[in-house]
């Protein structure tokens, strides 16, 4: 859906030049929630504004759809970035608007009917659950739900793209959780490709199926956010995984709880991708004659699966633990055996 090859931005001021996006290569496909993270400075807002020309490249293209992006004309740009809806961190209303008319925006600028507008508004209303609002202005809305106007007026157009400039960086855990679900399902529903850029980890692990690490204007890292996950390469990549993660485990509580065990088996399961959601915990329990205890764990969800390990103490007769630590390295759970009690 989208190719951006060997792009580049320089800002030259009286005084200095800066690199804020160096040589970028990108394959984004169709219906993909691709998430670009990187700390301050790293060149994640001047890459996406790249992508509509709101900042035109120093070199490089950008093609979506086939079209190439960065050979347009500005009357042909504006006719194309009606294919590319935008969301921004502080929301970009029109104060003196309502929900309805800010919603309405797009639709006049395209030069809709009046009757097609007034439905497609209803209907953009109902998929980003603002019913009841049409006539509020953006000062009484909270945050949630101006980012929720932001969202239905990025869509009026039907775009093939939308892309997410820290559209959640305003808001609080429990508002900006809402906003990615409602994000995930846009994308599920319409099947639209969502380009976001993020400074938190949080926001890919819910919701992105690819993920970029930039850094100095480059991108450093990227893969399957599960994979990127389990085997972090760079250093910035590896603080960004700690996010969610917190420091690897090398606790003195694992240490001493092996020490004390006086029977069975202390196992650290480690889930990579689609493993976690089975329910391997209880389907052990079920086939086996053995206790499984959770000592400690930390497991979290992402598009493509989950990723974690978690820290278990399995009695029971030698035979049932050997076939059960059997049955979950069937599974593609990696066992590491801690004590052999
Ligand atoms: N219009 C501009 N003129 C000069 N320098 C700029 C301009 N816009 C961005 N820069 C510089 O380009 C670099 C990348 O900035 P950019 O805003 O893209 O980074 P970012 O990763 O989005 O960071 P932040 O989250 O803080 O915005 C920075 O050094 C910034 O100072």
């Amino acid at each position: 859906m989208i190719s951006i090859q060997q792009l580049s931005k320089v800002f030259k001021t009286n005084t200095t030049t800066i690199q804020a996006v160096d040589d970028l290569n990108l394959r984004i496909d169709k219906g993909e929630i691709f998430g670009v993270i990187g700390y301050s400075g790293a060149g994640k807002s001047t890459f996406i504004r790249l992508i509509n020309r709101l900042e035109e490249p120093t070199a490089g293209d950008v093609i979506i759809d086939g079209q190439e992006i960065t050979a347009l004309s500005k009357n042909q740009l504006r006719l194309s970035r009606q294919e590319i809806g935008m969301i921004f961190q502080h929301f970009n209303l029109l104060w003196s608007r309502t929900v309805r008319e800010n919603i309405a925006l797009p639709l006049e600028i395209a030069g809709v009917s009046k009757e097609e507008r007034i439905s497609r508004v209803d209907e953009l209303i109902r998929l980003v659950g603002l019913a009841g609002r049409e006539d509020a202005y953006p000062s009484q809305l909270s945050g949630g739900q101006k980012q929720r106007v932001g969202i239905a007026r990025a869509l009026a157009n039907k775009p093939k793209v939308l892309l997410c400039d820290e559209a959640t960086s305003a808001l609080d855990p429990e508002t900006t959780d809402s906003i990615l679900s409602l994000l995930v399902d846009i994308n599920e529903k319409l099947g639209l490709t969502i380009i976001l850029i993020t400074h938190e980890m949080h926001v890919i692990q819910k919701i992105c199926h690819r993920v970029a690490v930039m850094e100095g204007g480059k991108i450093v890292e990227q893969g399957e956010v599960v994979d990127v996950f389990s085997h972090p390469d760079k250093a910035v990549t590896k603080k960004f995984v700690e996010q969610v993660m917190g420091k690897p485990d090398k606790d003195i509580t694992e240490e001493a709880f092996v020490q004390s065990v006086e029977s069975g088996k202390v196992l650290r399961l480690h889930f990579v991708g689609e493993t976690a959601n089975q329910a391997i915990i209880s389907q052990v329990a079920k086939k086996f004659d053995v206790e499984i205890n959770i000592i400690q764990g930390n497991v979290k969800q992402t598009q493509s699966g989950a990723y974690g390990s978690l820290f278990v103490h399995v009695t029971g007769e030698e035979t049932e633990l050997e076939q059960a630590i059997n049955y979950i390295t069937s599974t593609s759970v990696e066992v590491e055996v801690k004590t052999d009690a």
